[in-house]
């Protein structure tokens, strides 16, 4: 069975949905960008605003009128100083009850231009593949990150439930 608001159909998703399984909820865009070469995986520990205090990949907001792929490079360079090709690995939707919607798109690259930098919001890691820090990460990661790694496209929904 397909998550809900990601049956396998973005543009119905993308058009606002419909039927049981899509209410009405304001969503917010975001971009994630993982930059894997050979074995290694680069990540950022992220440094303050949401998701502090945790590795991830390298993105932020998709401004107005802003592609999604333009706000990925954007985000890239801002985050880690980095230019990189950058391809469509998959798309996720995070519900947090009484939040906005946050519907993100993730790419992958293989190859980078410009010196990897620390920047005030996240400080740059490589990573073994093999030794991947899930337990410093975000709880759904560790679902779709070994999806990314092996280049299978993916669609998924994470429901939370909101801490305290
Ligand atoms: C809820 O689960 C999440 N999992 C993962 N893996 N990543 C997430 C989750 N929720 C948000 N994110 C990602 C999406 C973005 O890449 C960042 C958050 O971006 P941020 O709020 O820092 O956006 P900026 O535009 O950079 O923020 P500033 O306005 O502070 O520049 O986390």
């Amino acid at each position: 069975m397909p998550p809900p608001g990601l049956a396998g159909n973005l543009k119905e998703f993308e058009a606002g949905g419909s039927g049981d399984w899509f209410p009405s909820a304001e969503i917010r865009y975001y971009t994630n960008v993982f930059v894997v070469q050979d074995d290694k995986i680069l990540l950022g520990y992220k440094k303050r605003g949401l998701g502090i205090h945790k590795y991830n990949g390298f993105g932020g907001k998709v401004e107005p009128n802003e592609s999604t792929l333009d706000a990925a490079l954007r985000e890239l360079k801002e985050e880690a100083g980095i230019t990189a090709p950058l391809t469509h690995a998959g798309t996720l939707l995070f519900v947090v009850p009484g939040e906005k919607w946050a519907h993100i798109d993730i790419f992958r690259a293989e190859e980078y231009t410009g010196v990897v930098t620390e920047s005030d919001e996240m400080r740059p890691k490589w990573f073994d593949t093999t030794d991947i820090p899930f337990d410093q990460m975000w709880d759904e990661d560790r679902y779709w990150l070994p999806l990314l790694l092996s280049k299978q496209s993916f669609s998924g929904r994470a429901d939370f439930e909101r801490e305290g």
